[in-house]
């Protein structure tokens, strides 16, 4: 049987805090083994859709599901089907990488021995000296090696990213950008919020943007050349100029 329930369906979504409308008439979709890439100005509503996805904000209209689940209704199976980056990925300070990953990796209820641990951490690129280390000392890209390399031993279908280059440096982000694609690569669907525009013209199947609630742009990649940078960054400074105006 062919799976047609896609991993992310959003329609018509409406979010709002007191008496903010934050997304209105807000509609995206991703399939599996995809990476679409979310823009927008700040403040324009991006990491509400991410909290709208994993349960933690609840909609007032339209239709939100993660794999046909409704985050609203059932936020933790909702979750379940997620890995989700925050922007500063929060892991245990005391703790070794390895153990990071045992803790996490228990907590959402999957138990993992050491040797599939490393083995992820150097699909990831951590380097092994790193993998007994406590996480103290650790860089923000060594930080997103260890959160991804549980997402990857989560398998889960869903994966969600929240500005996750901001602060790497371009070898770091080159690094990052690379994973990303090898997550794509086993049939997850990736959403990914940002504002670096040059990441996700590297690898974002779709762009789109969102401005007062809503998608207002939505290209594809096409071809060698992908999109077109120069354009996209026009279009995006008048769009984050509108929401701050
Ligand atoms: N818990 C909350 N309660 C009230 N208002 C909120 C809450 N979270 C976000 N907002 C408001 O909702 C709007 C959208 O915020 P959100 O964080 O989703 O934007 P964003 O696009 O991710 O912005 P940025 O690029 O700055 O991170 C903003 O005006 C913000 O102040």
């Amino acid at each position: 049987m062919i799976e047609t329930t896609l991993p992310i369906l959003i329609e018509n979504l409406a979010v709002t805090y007191g008496d903010h409308r934050v997304l209105d008439g807000f509609s995206l979709s991703a399939p599996a083994g995809s990476v679409t890439s979310l823009l927008g100005g700040n403040g324009a509503g991006k990491s509400t859709t991410l909290s709208t996805l994993l349960g933690f904000v609840k909609a007032q209209a339209g239709s939100i599901s993660v794999c046909g689940i409704d985050p609203g209704a059932a936020p933790d199976d909702a979750r379940r089907q997620i890995a989700y980056l925050p922007e500063n990925v929060a892991l245990y300070e005391h703790l070794t990488a390895v153990e990071n990953a045992q803790y996490l990796l228990a907590l959402s209820g999957g138990k993992q021995g050491r040797a599939p641990i490393v083995e992820a951490f150097a699909a990831a690129g951590l380097q092994e000296r790193a993998w007994d280390q406590r996480l103290g000392a650790f860089s923000k890209g060594m930080r997103q090696k260890v959160a991804i390399a549980v997402a990857l031993l989560r398998e889960v279908p869903v994966l969600l990213l929240d500005e996750p280059t901001s602060g790497l440096d371009p070898r770091a982000t080159a690094d990052f950008n690379a994973l990303v694609l090898a997550v794509r690569a086993r049939g997850t669907a990736v959403l990914m919020v940002t504002h670096d525009l040059l990441s996700a013209a590297d690898i974002a199947d779709r762009i789109c943007f969102l401005e007062a609630g809503r998608i207002v742009e939505d290209v594809t990649a096409r071809g060698e050349d992908r999109f077109d940078v120069r354009a996209l960054h026009a279009r995006f400074a008048v769009a984050a100029q509108r929401v701050a105006a």
